[in-house]
């Protein structure tokens, strides 16, 4: 009898959250009837403003339906594996990119390729995870291990720092000396060294066994050529290991991703072994996943990692556009989360990079759904309407910078112009909009809570959500636009590694890092003080005058709103007004930021 060497099983409840859903979906309908019914002719222009970024927000959401309406789990059999295959198990080629030894430091990229036989495999990683072992009287073999381990360590470092590689080395592994024609980073030759053969009888460990083959490449780089980032890189790849080992399978890992679990490849061999379904699927995915997070995740969490075959050019989220192209050439992926996590890498740890990360990440997707690779036209008809809508919610991540930057800001300008935009809340018309915000923001929470996240975690993830669609994604769609009308390249900044002492230490405490001056701080601390300011000036005028009982009227869910603003900016305020250390926001930002909410409101305040 067939027995499977996976298997597929629906999440449970998944009935219970259609239901959900399709309640919070006629609350969204209901609240673009009163836009529609309602026009508030004291602020019409406003008001159609709020009833696009509402019925923006709607569609957003039923897009972002696709993620969640029917959840699957998988599981793998590796023992039915091994019975069966367990001596003709296909070849693996491992690819590690990494492009620049500064803000990726060798010796972590080292960590991920080094395999001894431990788990984690990471030298650096299980040391980190045993050093009570180590301290104890039973770890001398470990002990031993790590004084060898400490030794290629020196060697690394001096090599890293003298910028050369050493004498003894150049001796053992001629193509090194390739590295003479180096110019720079972006103009060198070819090089390639095979640095184990694991054909040869010599090539064995201690304990006798095989060692795989390992082979350095750098590829050919001209400044007149243009290197197409880690997707060109990967293609070099592709053609030299084609040439060595040319394993039937590929594993990609960022230079940051060590191996947490030894037995993530004869997982993803279960998809693709299983007699019955294996035909159909081109890649297995493992979420990205990080070592570095701290408790309450200051930045927010994270995203995918392909596992593929021959990359899409062109773009700086080649992952997404090739995992695209594949399937719409009618293969199937399989995403495969297990319990121990595949491979982890590091997370970033300033504001800074997040937002820089996830505005190449946008702009990337953006500029797919542009493309004649777009999941609309190119998709259409080649793969299911759900896959469609879930790559949409991800190119379209972008473009949420509209509603978002409108509604971070018109409802507040418009409290200082006592003009209402939402319904009274003696109002039959108010059910719907606290409906979808509570209900919405419930559900939002305990998905946090039930993947292992902390209260305050969620609480940061909020401000991270809002941070990213008002600064990270209004640039992408400005690069993006600039891109289209010819004026700039698509870049690839790469996420940095490693910090500072400093730096770490505020990560560690969960401080945010500002520290640095950039436009996407400017505008984040605009917002917050714009609706600070109104805020205050609301409750001045309140106070002042009167007239408590009708602001709760009129007003009461524009207060709420821009409270909710001002609450989720404190660590902003804090930085940019109190803190004095390097990872404050620089006064020249809160300065030009202070002006430019002064400004609004002012123009706002006298206009009424
Ligand atoms: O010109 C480049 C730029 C980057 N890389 C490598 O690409 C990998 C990913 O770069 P990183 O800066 O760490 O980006 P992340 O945003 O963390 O990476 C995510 O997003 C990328 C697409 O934007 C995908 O390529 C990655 O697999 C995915 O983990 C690293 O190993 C880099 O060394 C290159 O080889 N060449
Ligand atoms: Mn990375």
């Amino acid at each position: 009898m067939y027995a499977p060497l996976f298997e597929t099983k629906k999440a449970k409840g998944s009935s219970i959250y259609k239901l959900f859903a399709t309640s919070i979906f006629v609350g969204i309908v209901f609240i673009w009837i009163y836009r529609a019914t309602h026009v508030n002719e004291n602020g019409r222009l406003a008001w159609i403003g709020m009833f696009g970024a509402e019925i923006w927000f709607g569609l957003y959401w039923i897009l972002t339906q696709a993620h969640r309406w029917n959840r699957i789990y998988r599981q793998t059999f590796k023992d039915r594996l091994s019975q069966r295959y367990e001596n003709d198990l296909p070849g693996v080629d491992i690819f590690v990119c990494t492009a620049d030894p500064k803000i990726e430091p060798p010796m972590m990229v080292i960590n991920t390729v080094l395999s001894f036989n431990v788990e984690p495999r990471s030298p650096e990683a299980h040391f980190r995870a045993e050093s009570e072992k180590l301290e104890a009287s039973q770890g001398q073999h470990l002990a031993s291990v790590k004084k060898l381990y400490q030794v290629m360590e020196n060697k690394i470092e001096l090599a890293t720092k003298l910028g050369r590689i050493s004498k003894s080395a150049l001796l053992e592994h001629k193509g090194f000396s390739k590295w003479d024609s180096f110019v720079s980073q972006k103009d060198h030759d070819a090089i390639l060294q095979i640095v184990i053969d694991g054909g040869d009888a010599e090539a064995k460990d201690t304990e006798g066994c095989r060692l795989p083959t390992l082979v350095y490449l750098a590829r050919e780089k001209r400044p007149q050529h243009f290197h197409n980032f880690k997707a060109g890189a990967m293609n070099a790849l592709i053609r030299v290991s084609s040439e060595i080992s040319n394993g039937p399978v590929i594993l990609n890992l960022d230079c940051d991703m060590y191996s947490n679990n030894s037995q993530s490849i004869r997982d993803a061999l279960c998809f693709f072994l299983d007699e019955e379904k294996s035909h159909e699927f081109a890649y297995v995915q493992f979420p990205q996943s990080f070592h570095n997070l701290t408790k309450n995740e200051l930045y927010g969490g994270s995203l995918r990692v392909v596992a593929d075959m021959g990359l899409k050019y062109g773009c700086p989220v080649e992952d997404v556009i090739t995992g695209l192209s594949i399937q719409c050439r009618g293969w199937k992926s399989i995403y495969f989360n297990p319990e121990r996590k595949g491979f982890l890498g590091v997370a970033g740890t300033t504001l800074d990079q997040t937002l820089v990360q996830h505005k190449r990440w946008s702009e990337g997707d953006l500029q797919i759904f542009l493309s004649k690779y777009s999941p609309i036209w190119y998709g259409l008809g080649r793969i299911k309407f759900g896959l469609i809508m879930g790559y949409c919610a991800y190119c379209l991540w972008s473009i949420n910078c509209f509603a978002t930057l409108y509604y971070s800001t018109i409802p507040a300008l418009y409290l200082l112009r006592g003009v209402s935009l939402f319904p009274q809340v003696s109002s039959l018309w108010i059910i719907p909009f606290t409906y979808v915000i509570i209900a919405a923001n419930t559900y939002s929470f305990a998905e946090y809570l039930c993947s292992g996240g902390t209260a305050l975690g969620w609480w940061n993830e909020q401000r991270i959500w809002l941070y990213k669609r008002t600064s990270s994604y209004l640039l992408a769609v400005v690069d993006t636009f600039f891109k289209m009308v010819g004026n700039s390249d698509s870049g690839f900044v790469i996420s940095a590694k490693v910090s500072d002492q400093d730096v770490s230490q505020r990560y560690e405490q969960e401080k945010m890092e500002f520290g640095a001056i950039s436009p996407m701080f400017t505008i984040l601390s605009s917002l917050a003080l714009l609706n600070l300011f109104c805020l205050i000036r609301m409750v001045t005028k309140v106070v002042w005058a009167g007239g408590f009982e009708s602001v709760h009227e009129t007003m009461g869910l524009q207060v709420l709103l821009s409270g909710v603003l001002v609450l989720i900016n404190l660590p902003l305020y804090n930085a940019a007004f109190f803190r004095k250390d390097k990872g404050r926001i620089p006064s020249s930002v809160t300065l030009k930021s202070a002006l430019v909410a002064l400004s609004l409101c002012t123009i706002y305040d006298l206009l009424w």
